[in-house]
C-alpha cells in the first residue's frame, strides 16, 4: 500500500488507477494541434510533437499516424510548464514539519501548470551530505521533476568541502545564506563572506534571505514587551527597512567578492531598490519576487481571527500595498527577473502553535498551485507584460539561472515534454475547497483571474486536464544542475582587470 494513498485521494487521480483522463492520454505520443506556442524569445502559431517525454517537432501542420493523442490549442497558448525556483516541502521548520511533500506539493503545482521546481534542502545538523540524502528520500515518490538547492547554516573545513561534492558530484548548483532566523539558521557575515568565496570558486549561485537577524530579534522582543503578541506583532516587528539593510549588505559583500548573488523572496521597495541599484553599476544581481508579495498586502494578519491572521505569517513578512505594486512594475522592467512560490504550507493546527506568541507561528504561505494563474492575471491581463515576458519570468529566467536551458525553460525540439496549454478566455478560482494542496487555508483565497491552465503536460505525461489530477508517484526526476550558469561568463576578466590594475606595492626604505 502507498502510503501517500492515505492523504490525496480526495482530489488527486493516479496515473496508474486509470482515473482522470482517457486512456488515450497515456499514449506516450501526443500532438498539441494549432495553438501559439510561446518561448522567452519569440511565439508562432504551430503544432508540438511529443513523443516518450521529449518535444520532437514544433512547426505548423505536423502529419502524425493513430496511435497518437491529439489536443486541440486553437485559440490558446502552448508554453513551457511553470519553473518554481523556491519551494519548501516536507520542510522540517520551526518545531514542526510543512504540510505539503513532494507528493502534494508537487500535485499542488502540476494542477496550477507548474511542471519542475527546485526545492531547498535544509542540512541536518549542519551536515549537506546528511541533509541532500534526507532530501533525497523525501522527494522519492516525486511526480514531477525537480532540483535542489542547499542552505549553509555553519562553517567549517566539513561544510567547505561538502560543497564541493555537492556541486561536482550531487547536481547542487546554489548555495541559500539565512541572515534571518537568530539561534536557528541564521548566519554571520563572516560567514557569509567566506560562503560567497567558495561559490564563487564553485562557480554555484548564492542565494540570500536577506533580513538584518540580529535587528528582527530586537524587534520582536519589543512587540512582546508592548503586549502585541498576535499575528500582526510579526510584522510589525522586522519593517521593510531590516529587509533593505540586509539585501544591501549582501548585494555590497558579493560585489567585494565579484560573484553573483540571487536574493531570493523580494517583499519591499526597500529591498527591490538595493538591486535595481546594483544592477544599473552593472553587479550581477538577481531578484526573486514571490506571488505572495506581488498580489497580497499587509492586512491579512490584523484579521480578528487567528487562523486567518497566521495563515499569512510569512518572513520576510507581506508589505502594504504600495511595495506589490513596486515589485510588479520592477517585475515588468526587468530590475527583477523571475517569480517564485516560497511554498512553505501549515495547516491551521501547525500555525496554532503560536497563539500566544507571533514568534512561534511557523512562518510560510502557499504559492505553488496559484503563481501561473495570478501572474498571468497580475502581469499579462493588467497589460504590463507580454506573453513572451510570461514565460520567462515564470519558466525560461528559472531554466537559465539554474543552468538547465533548454532542457527546461523551452518549447524546443530535443526539451523535455512539459508544456501547458492556457486558455485566455477562461477563467479560474481559488479555494481551500478545490485546491491540491494539504492545507486546510489559502492566502488567496475566493480570487479569481482570467487565463485558465486547461493542460498541463509533465515529462510527456497529460497530468491534467479537464479539471482532473492523474498523477504517478515516482515518476518526477531528480534534475541536476551544472555550475557556471551565463551569470559567470566574464568573472574571470573582471578579476583579471582587478588584479592587473592594482600597483605593485610602494617599496618604503626604513
Ligand atoms: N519564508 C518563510 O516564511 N518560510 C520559509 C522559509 C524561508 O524561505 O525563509
Ligand atoms: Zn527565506
Ligand atoms: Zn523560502
Amino acid at each position: 500500500s502507498d502510503p501517500t494513498n492515505q492523504f490525496c485521494d480526495a482530489r488527486i487521480g493516479y496515473g496508474d488507477s486509470g482515473c482522470g483522463v482517457s486512456a488515450a492520454a497515456s499514449s506516450s505520443k501526443i500532438l498539441i494541434k494549432g495553438g501559439t506556442v510561446v518561448n522567452a524569445h519569440h511565439q508562432e502559431i504551430a503544432d508540438v510533437f511529443v513523443e516518450h517525454g521529449i518535444i520532437v517537432d514544433v512547426k505548423p501542420n505536423i502529419k502524425i499516424g493513430d496511435d497518437v493523442t491529439v489536443l486541440d490549442a486553437t485559440g490558446k497558448f502552448v508554453m513551457p510548464g511553470g519553473i518554481d525556483p523556491h519551494t519548501h516541502l516536507a520542510f522540517d521548520f520551526m518545531g514542526t514539519r510543512t504540510i505539503d511533500d513532494f507528493f502534494s506539493g508537487q500535485a499542488a503545482a502540476l494542477a496550477g501548470g507548474t511542471t519542475m521546481h527546485i526545492d531547498f534542502a535544509i542540512p541536518v545538523g549542519g551536515s549537506l551530505i546528511a541533509g541532500f540524502e534526507a532530501y533525497e528520500e523525501r522527494a522519492e515518490k516525486s511526480v514531477m521533476d525537480y532540483g535542489f538547492h542547499m542552505a549553509v547554516t555553519k562553517w567549517d573545513d566539513t561544510v567547505s568541502k561538502e560543497m564541493e561534492i555537492m556541486v561536482n558530484e550531487k547536481g547542487i548548483n546554489s548555495f541559500k545564506f539565512f541572515m534571518a532566523y537568530k539561534g536557528a539558521l541564521m548566519i554571520n557575515d563572516v560567514l557569509l563572506l567566506e560562503g560567497l568565496k567558495k561559490c564563487k570558486s564553485l562557480g554555484a549561485l548564492a542565494m540570500v534571505h536577506a533580513e538584518h537577524g540580529d535587528a528582527v530579534f530586537e524587534g520582536q522582543k519589543r512587540m512582546i514587551e508592548l503586549g502585541i503578541t498576535g499575528p500582526e506583532g510579526h510584522a510589525l516587528s522586522r519593517p521593510a527597512v531590516l529587509e533593505g539593510e540586509a539585501t544591501a549588505r549582501a548585494i555590497r559583500l558579493a560585489a567585494f567578492v565579484n560573484t553573483p548573488l540571487y536574493v531570493v523572496h523580494v517583499m519591499s521597495i526597500d529591498a527591490m531598490e538595493e538591486i535595481a541599484k546594483a544592477r544599473k553599476s552593472g553587479q550581477k544581481v538577481i531578484g526573486e519576487p514571490i506571488v505572495a508579495g506581488l498580489v497580497l498586502d499587509d492586512s491579512g494578519p490584523w484579521d480578528p481571527d487567528f487562523v486567518t491572521a497566521a495563515k499569512y505569517v510569512m518572513s520576510p513578512p507581506i508589505r502594504a500595498a504600495g511595495h506589490g505594486k513596486a515589485l510588479q512594475a520592477a517585475l515588468s522592467t526587468g530590475i527583477l527577473q523571475l517569480v517564485g512560490t516560497d511554498h512553505c504550507v501549515f495547516n491551521s493546527t501547525q500555525k496554532s502553535l503560536g497563539i500566544d506568541d507571533f514568534r512561534k507561528i511557523p512562518n510560510g504561505v502557499n504559492g505553488i498551485e496559484e503563481r501561473m494563474h495570478l501572474v498571468w492575471d497580475t502581469m499579462v491581463e493588467s497589460g504590463q507584460i507580454s506573453v513572451s515576458d510570461y514565460v520567462r519570468i515564470t519558466s525560461t529566467e528559472s531554466a537559465r539561472i539554474f543552468n538547465i536551458y533548454p532542457r527546461k525553460g523551452a518549447i524546443l525540439a530535443g526539451s523535455d515534454a512539459d508544456i501547458i496549454i492556457l486558455n485566455p478566455n477562461s477563467s479560474f478560482e481559488i479555494s481551500t475547497s478545490t485546491h491540491h494542496s494539504r492545507t486546510d487555508t489559502n492566502v488567496f483565497e475566493g480570487r479569481r483571474g482570467k487565463g485558465k491552465v486547461e493542460v498541463t503536460i509533465a515529462g510527456g505525461r497529460i497530468v491534467w486536464i479537464n479539471d482532473e489530477l492523474k498523477v504517478t508517484p515516482g515518476s518526477g526526476k531528480y534534475v541536476k544542475m551544472p555550475p557556471f550558469s551565463y551569470l559567470f561568463a566574464g568573472i574571470d576578466k573582471v578579476d583579471a582587470m582587478y588584479f592587473s590594475s592594482l600597483k605593485a606595492p610602494v617599496k618604503r626604505a626604513w
